[in-house]
C-alpha cells in the first residue's frame, strides 16, 4: 500500500515550519533516499511516516491509513507494520542481542508470550537468521554494550527485518559504521527490502551511498521538496542547489564541491 501527502505541512511544539507543503506519493516495494542538509527537515518527515508525529496541515495517508484518525488498537496496528531503523537503537545496554532483535515481534505476540521472550529467548533460530546476513550471528548472545556503535546499528536493522514490517523507515542507518561496511550494509538492506516487497525510506547523509542504492532520491532543503527524481537523473546542479550555504545554516561541514558532487560515478561519503 502507498504513501501519500498532500499539502503536508509540520510545525513543531515551538513554533518551527519543519515541514511545508509537501506533496509526496511512494508505491508500495519503492525504496527511496531523503538527501539534504542538517536541519531540512529529514528526520521530521521520518517522524510523521512513523506516525510520532502528526501533520499540522495537509494530509497524511499511510498504508491504506490516515493516522490522524486513528485511535487505540488501530493506531497501534498501524505501527505494528512500520518497522523504524534508528540512527543509535534504542537498545537496553545489558539486553542480550537475540532478546534485542526478538522484541522486534512483541507488537504481534500476546503479553504473556512477549513476557516469557524477555526472560528466555522463544525463537532464537529466527534471531540467529536475522543477524546473519548481518554478519552478526556471533553476537547472538552478547549484550548490547558490549557492541560497537556500527554493530548495534546493525542489531537494529536485524531487528526490524525480524518485525516483518511493510514499511522500513531508516534515520541516518550506517551513520556509526565505517565506509565499506555503510555500502555492505545499505547494499544488503536493499536487497531484503526488494526481495520482500517492502517500501524502504532512508535519510543518508552520504550522497553518494544514497545515490548508488536507491531508485528514487529525494532533496529536502528548509523543508520543502526541492527535487525528486530517479537517483540517475539527479544532477551536480541538483545537488549544488541542496547544499548551496548548508555550512553557514548548519555550522557543519561544507557542502560538495562541484566535482565532487558528480557522484553518481565518484563513490564518496560526504
Ligand atoms: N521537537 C522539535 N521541536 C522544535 N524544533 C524541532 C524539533 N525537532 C526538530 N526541530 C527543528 O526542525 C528542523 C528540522 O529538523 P530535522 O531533525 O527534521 O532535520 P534533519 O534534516 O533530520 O537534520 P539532521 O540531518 O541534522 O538530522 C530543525 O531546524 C530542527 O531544529
Amino acid at each position: 500500500m502507498s504513501i501519500r501527502l498532500d499539502g503536508v505541512g509540520l510545525t513543531h511544539a515551538n513554533g518551527f515550519a519543519a515541514l511545508q507543503g509537501v506533496n509526496l506519493q511512494i508505491e508500495a516495494g519503492e525504496r527511496v533516499a531523503i538527501i539534504g542538509s542538517s536541519g531540512a527537515g529529514k528526520t521530521s518527515l521520518l517522524r510523521l511516516l512513523g506516525t510520532s508525529l502528526l501533520p499540522s496541515t495537509g494530509e497524511l495517508q499511510l498504508l491504506g491509513s490516515q493516522p490522524a484518525r486513528l485511535r487505540g488498537q488501530a493506531l497501534r496496528h498501524l505501527r505494528r507494520r512500520i518497522g523504524l531503523i534508528h540512527q543509535s537503537p534504542p537498545l537496553p545496554p545489558r539486553q542480550r542481542v537475540v532478546t534485542a532483535v526478538l522484541a522486534g515481534r512483541l507488537g504481534h505476540w500476546s503479553l504473556g508470550k512477549a513476557l516469557l521472550s524477555l526472560c528466555y529467548p522463544l525463537d532464537i533460530a529466527g534471531a540467529h537468521a536475522a543477524l546473519a546476513p548481518l554478519d552478526l550471528a556471533d553476537k547472538l548472545f552478547m549484550r548490547c554494550d558490549q557492541l560497537s556503535g556500527g554493530q548495534l546499528q546493525r542489531v537494529g536493522i536485524a531487528r526490524v527485518l525480524y518485525q516483518g514490517a511493510d514499511l522500513l523507515l531508516a534515520d541516518e542507518p550506517v551513520s556509526a559504521m565505517d565506509p565499506v561496511l555503510a555500502d555492505h550494509t545499505l547494499g544488503l538492506l536493499n536487497r531484503l527490502a526488494n526481495e520482500r516487497g517492502v517500501s524502504l525510506i532512508a535519510s543518508l547523509h552520504a550522497v553518494d551511498l544514497a545515490l548508488r542504492h536507491f531508485p528514487r532520491v529525494i532533496g529536502l532543503r528548509e523543508g520543502r521538496l526541492l527535487f525528486d527524481k530517479p537517483a540517475s537523473d539527479v544532477s551536480q546542479r541538483d545537488l549544488e542547489q541542496l547544499y548551496v550555504n548548508a555550512s553557514l545554516d548548519s555550522g557543519e561541514s561544507p557542502p560538495p564541491s562541484p566535482s565532487a558532487v558528480d557522484a553518481v560515478n565518484i563513490p564518496r561519503c560526504f
